[in-house]
């Protein structure tokens, strides 16, 4: 192959076709707008052939972490959204080099994906070092608000949970305020909020981010 057609190769076409297949699907804006029936439900049966509890982190970027509890916990199944095909690219090269049949990805914006969410069908939703938005004008781009409270409440399982991490205090605080208000969630642990992560898999941003000596905020909360 000429060296010039070569370099026309994005990562994602370098990388085994059979291995996108089978750990990506992509969600465009216009199709799940135009007719979301389509794509499987969010559930652990249309992806996975079986139905072990499901876990879903929101804006999972390479996925270090979820790859490792889907190392950990081959009883349950994952699934990891993001908006950036490249971390994605990542985050599949990580799930066949430990060989994972329990995860998928989905290249997808969470917020367009409300028709694909069914009631109480995850156990436990991940939303780790989210975009902050911290100017005024763009905090309404955040995904954590009192809409995926309302979301979280109908699919969620009982007692399944939300763990939240952040090294942005004020947005972290903002975020704290709002769990706090709703009598649908209560927190997992004594302390009103937890510094650093106790796991034994640090996720890319969270390493990056302890590295350069900053704070890690953390809460666990449950729904009722
Ligand atoms: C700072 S990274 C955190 C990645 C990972 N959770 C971690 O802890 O290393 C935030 C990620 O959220 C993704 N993201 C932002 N908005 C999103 C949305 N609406 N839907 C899906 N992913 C989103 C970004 O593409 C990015 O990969």
């Amino acid at each position: 192959m000429p060296r010039r057609t070569f370099l026309r190769f994005t990562r994602a076409q370098l990388l085994d076709q059979e291995l996108i297949t089978r750990y990506l699907l992509s969600l465009s804006p216009e199709q799940l707008h135009r007719d979301s029936s389509v794509f499987p439900k969010m559930a652990s049966r249309p992806f996975f052939g079986n139905d072990a509890p499901l876990e879903l982190e929101v804006g999972c970027g390479s996925a270090e972490q979820l790859c490792h509890l889907a190392h950990q916990l081959p009883g349950c199944n994952f699934i990891g959204v993001d908006i950036a095909r490249k971390s994605l690219e990542k985050a599949i090269e990580l799930a066949a080099r430990l060989e994972l049949s329990n995860i998928k990805f989905l290249h997808a914006d969470f917020q367009h994906m409300t028709p694909l969410l069914i009631p109480q069908s995850l156990q436990a939703v991940y939303l780790h070092f989210p975009d902050p938005h911290l100017k005024p004008k763009c905090r309404k781009r955040r995904i954590f608000n009192q809409a995926f409270l309302d979301t979280l409440d109908s699919t969620l399982v009982p007692s399944g949970t939300l763990s939240v991490m952040t090294d942005v205090e004020e947005f972290f605080l903002d975020m704290l305020q709002i769990i706090e208000a709703d009598p649908r969630f209560i927190k997992t642990h004594p302390e009103r909020y937890l510094i650093g992560f106790s796991g034994t898999v640090r996720s890319h941003f969270q390493r990056l981010w302890e590295d350069y000596g900053e704070t890690i905020y953390r809460f666990e909360y449950r729904k009722r």
